[in-house]
């Protein structure tokens, strides 16, 4: 499938008709943008290991594709999940990684037009407001704010800012998200693993280390999975699996022991075989919960969705490719499965809907005026 851009290409005209006497014109201030610095939008990704601040220029420039943005500036920082660090550490988070953004283009927060950030832990629409109270404490009236979960951003960074489809995250923890074009959203999986994300790298990893103490206790079948997670975490018994779990029971620490799965199920393992077997259908399960909810597959099931896929856990490897098992049990119900693997990070697609959003918002105001 051909993914259909005509939003962007109507907002792209919206930007052309932005130039006047040959300058680009900013409409709201009245006067020139003298460069694309002289007008950014800012794109947040937040996670809970990191937080990645993208600006880009509002200027269409030649090349009014929304590819063809040229990114200013790329600033990190640490955890901004509110439900991790606390109200007061995600916000100082939050504006010092758009500082550092805006200081290393060499623009000032009076250049900022529109601000999408995209944070884990917004869940609820109390979060979102809570979040955006904040962020008009920085930002004046005028500029756009949007505030997203942020398996909204990793969507937008497959559909080039289109909210449209479905996302499959699977990283340490996992979930499915999706947007109707008229802006109906679903969501699935997400919760945690004490609440059943069993697809997560986390569910995956931890159902290995059980399967590997139950095997110890003789109360299941005998794993490559012992000897295999005994050598990656340099312990000499699966006794000792106890004490490493409480030393320190992190989801990233304890997801990052996929592969080992994976290339015991690649050299024939039954028992990681079988996790990896119910990791595919508790993914697959997630999309098609989102995509039914919100019917992007149509009355028929056959029309065409785009399904974004991200994360570790997807990537492709030697024969185990847990992301290929998930989409073909996808195209099972969903002939019109169009997966797609972004080829930019989830904060360039909050910089895109934050483009795309404005731009919007924009043409509107120049139609009417
Ligand atoms: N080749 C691979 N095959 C399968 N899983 C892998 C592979 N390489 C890494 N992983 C797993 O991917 C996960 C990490 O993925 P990723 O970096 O996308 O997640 P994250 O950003 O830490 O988590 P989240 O998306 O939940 O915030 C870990 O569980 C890791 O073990």
């Amino acid at each position: 499938m051909k993914l259909e851009h005509k939003d962007e290409e109507g907002i792209a005209d919206a930007a052309m008709k932005r130039y006047r006497n040959g300058e680009i014109w900013d409409f709201e201030l009245e006067m020139p943008v003298a460069d694309g610095a002289s007008g950014v939008v800012l794109g947040l990704d937040g996670g809970t290991t990191s937080t990645v601040c993208i600006c880009m220029p509002i200027a269409p420039f030649s090349h009014p594709q929304i590819e063809s943005l040229p990114v200013l500036a790329r600033a990190v920082a640490g955890c901004s999940n509110h439900n991790s660090v606390g109200e007061t550490a995600a916000r100082e988070t939050l504006e010092q990684v758009m500082a550092d953004a805006l200081s290393k283009c060499g623009s000032k927060r009076s250049s900022v037009r529109a601000v999408c950030l995209a944070v884990s832990g917004v869940n609820h629409p109390s979060d979102q407001q809570r979040i955006l109270s904040w962020l008009r404490d920085i930002f004046p009236s005028h500029v756009r704010l949007y505030v997203q979960n942020d398996a909204v951003a990793a969507l937008a960074s497959g559909t080039m800012g289109k909210l449209h489809g479905c996302v499959l995250i699977a990283g340490t923890g996992t979930i499915a998200y999706g947007f109707t074009e008229d802006g109906k959203e679903a969501r699935a999986a997400g919760a945690g693993p004490v609440l059943g994300d069993w697809g997560s790298g986390y569910g995956i990893a931890a159902q290995a280390l059980t399967a590997v103490v139950k095997a110890y206790d003789g109360r299941g079948p005998s794993t490559m999975l012992t000897s295999n997670i005994l050598q990656a975490l340099h312990l000499s018994s699966p006794e000792e699996i106890i004490g490493w779990t409480y030393a320190d029971p992190s989801w990233a620490r304890i997801a990052a022991l996929v592969p080992v799965v994976v290339s015991c199920a690649e050299a024939g393992d039954e028992v990681a075989n079988k996790i990896l077997l119910l990791s595919v259908q508790e993914l697959a399960s997630s999309v098609k919960a989102v995509v039914e909810r919100l019917g992007l597959c149509g009355e028929d099931g056959k029309d065409t969705f785009p399904l974004v896929m991200v994360g570790g856990v997807l990537e492709a490897n030697r024969r185990w490719n847990i992301g290929k098992e998930v989409v073909s049990c996808i195209s099972k119900h969903f002939p019109g499965v169009h997966p797609i693997r972004p080829k930019v990070e989830p904060a360039v697609g909050a910089a895109w809907l934050a483009w795309n959003s404005f731009m919007k918002e924009y043409h509107r105001e120049i139609c009417r005026s």
